[in-house]
């Protein structure tokens, strides 16, 4: 049953407009411990502040009441352990097996898919360990200084996030570069800045056939031979993180070259397997361990936290009540920190290739909204960009900000002003400021009474605009792993209260069909006229100008 027709839906439904009648400022003075009753904690390093969200104790209540409506409990369940959660793909999702303990059991199949993944766990230590000891060495008896991430997606994304978030960890003496886009100049500017002698290249994808993949990893070779011209030397210079070995070997790299991962966990869910190579080879294999039990201690506040304290159930019901009741239908995430600056992309493809569906999982058309719009930017550059419609736009944009007490840069007068800019911009959103304040101020700076009911209602701030704010001490590899899976466990909460199938996209192929015709049709000299007349038209002037 969707979850639209529940009971605990309709009584939500009910409450919206005596919800909407209380401000957050009303709120807060009507309970003078709502930050106490509405904030989290996870393990002894993480806060989490729902206290500014448009809710009540009764919301939340009925929210949880329509989880367990939804089956999450099982459905939690079934995540550690055999499921069919990509049921259009007949796959398993079992991502959380990738971060568990050697002592712990997944059976998939009849066969425990633990001993698999350290089995691959230890063949990264061991490859750290050759490459950081200088054992492994380049063509010319050098030891590697550089790696080459080429993948793109869930190849690209988590590895690149987690790589540059641990910036000060990065003590390896192993540069990492990220090569994703089917644009050249980014194969280009990175190829400019690597010694063909001392790089490695790690191609990065789970299905091995990904055009932008395969045409920058054909082109990095074709580079590496340009300056070895020897084709054995590649073993040296190139490996493979796949799911694929016939096409990994089709192109070249032995398979013993090869680090395995399996079609049981989803591109977007991968960095927690031998996709995280670039992050063991820059911040060392015990990193991406701590990477892995932060992770892996969230799966446990997930499948063992009632669903009142659970922080990812109860940020995946908040989104429920923000889009489906209050209808908010966008969500910013603004990490004042600037080594996170790409997690808001990496959130992009986690949430809306997960949850960007609108047909449920008995092969309907759902009647409700589902996956979001994500977006967002490091603070402070958000303020100077796009918060203006954040406080006085025409639509609420609920928005995630996540800040860090603690520093590795030796700069506290930036970091203290960092952190008293992320207070205020939820505490602008929150409280805003009304008529009576701006026309007080005004008086103050001398205005007269006619110039103050002119200019006053352009300086009025709504206010009541929801945030949480997600507080830990410290950006260590531990904290990441736990915020990652935190908003993973959110979008999978929120895809089994949608009713949808967060684990597949059929929605990219379309485009990649079109795509291969088109590049035929591009390396055509005649006239293309196969199309609607709008591409036909811009193939013509492409090859006009071409
Ligand atoms: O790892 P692969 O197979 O190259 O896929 C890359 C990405 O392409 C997608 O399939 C579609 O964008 C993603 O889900 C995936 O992370």
């Amino acid at each position: 049953m969707n979850f639209s027709e529940q009971p605990a839906f309709a009584a939500l439904l009910d409450c919206k407009a005596q919800e909407q009648a209380i401000t957050l400022s009303e709120r807060f003075v009507q309970d003078k411990e709502r930050f106490a009753n509405f904030e989290l904690p996870f393990g002894e390093h993480v806060k989490v502040d729902f206290s500014r969200q448009l809710w009540s104790n009764e919301v939340k209540d009925l929210l949880c009441e329509l989880a367990e409506q939804m089956n999450l409990k099982p459905a939690i369940e079934q995540l550690f352990g055999e499921n069919l959660f990509n049921h259009t793909e007949g796959r398993a999702a079992l991502h959380t097996a990738l971060r568990m303990p050697k002592t712990e059991r997944v059976y998939l199949n009849n066969t425990d898919v633990v001993p698999l993944v350290h089995e691959q766990l230890e063949r990264v230590k061991d490859f750290c360990q050759q490459i950081h000891s200088g054992q492994w060495l380049g063509y010319n008896g050098m030891s590697i200084t550089d790696i080459v991430n080429i993948g793109i997606g869930g190849s690209d994304l988590g590895p690149a996030v987690v790589t540059e978030a641990l910036h000060c960890y990065q003590d390896q003496g192993i540069r990492a570069h990220f090569v994703s886009n089917m644009d050249g100049a980014q194969l280009a500017q990175v190829l400019e800045q690597v010694n063909a002698e001392r790089t490695l290249f790690i191609v990065s994808s789970k299905t091995f056939t990904t055009d932008e993949t395969m045409t920058n990893a054909k082109a990095a070779r074709a580079w590496f031979l340009s300056h070895c011209a020897d084709e054995h030397h590649i073993k040296k210079h190139f490996v493979a993180v796949s799911t694929n070995s016939e096409a990994v070997q089709a192109f070249g790299i032995d398979t013993e070259q090869m680090f395995e991962f399996w079609d049981w966990v989803g591109g977007r869910f991968s960095l927690w397997s031998a996709i995280g190579l670039p992050i063991a080879l820059t911040l060392g294999f015990e990193r991406f361990e701590q990477l892995l039990n932060g992770a892996h201690a969230m799966d446990q506040h997930l499948r063992h936290t009632p669903f009142e304290q659970n922080i990812p159930v109860l940020m995946a019901l908040l989104s429920i009540w923000n889009i489906n009741v209050l209808g908010y239908r966008s969500e910013g995430v603004f990490p004042y920190c600037q080594d996170l600056k790409r997690f808001p992309s990496f959130l992009q493809q986690l949430n809306m290739e997960s949850n960007g569906k609108s047909v449920n999982n008995q092969g309907e058309v759902v009647s409700h909204n589902t996956g979001p719009i994500v977006w967002g930017e490091v603070g402070t550059n958000g303020q100077h960009a796009f918060f203006q419609l954040l406080h006085q736009g025409s639509q609420v944009v609920p928005g995630d900000f996540i800040g860090f007490a603690r520093t590795c840069y030796d700069y506290p007068e930036h970091h203290r002003k960092l952190l008293a800019n992320m207070l205020a911009q939820a505490e602008a959103m929150a409280f805003g400021k009304n008529y009576e304040q701006v026309a007080q101020e005004l008086a103050v700076e001398g205005l007269t009474a006619d110039e103050i009911t002119k200019l006053a209602p352009y300086k009025v701030m709504p206010g009541n605009r929801p945030s949480t704010t997600i507080l830990c001490d410290e950006l260590t590899p531990y904290n990441l792993g736990s915020l990652i899976a935190m908003y993973e466990h959110k979008t999978f909460v929120q895809g089994i209260l949608w009713n949808i199938n967060s684990f597949d996209q059929w929605g990219v192929e379309l485009g990649k069909k079109l795509a291969s015709r088109l590049i035929d049709d591009l390396a055509d000299t005649g006239t293309t006229t196969a199309h609607d007349s709008a591409t036909n038209g811009l193939i013509a002037q492409i090859k006009k100008w071409g």
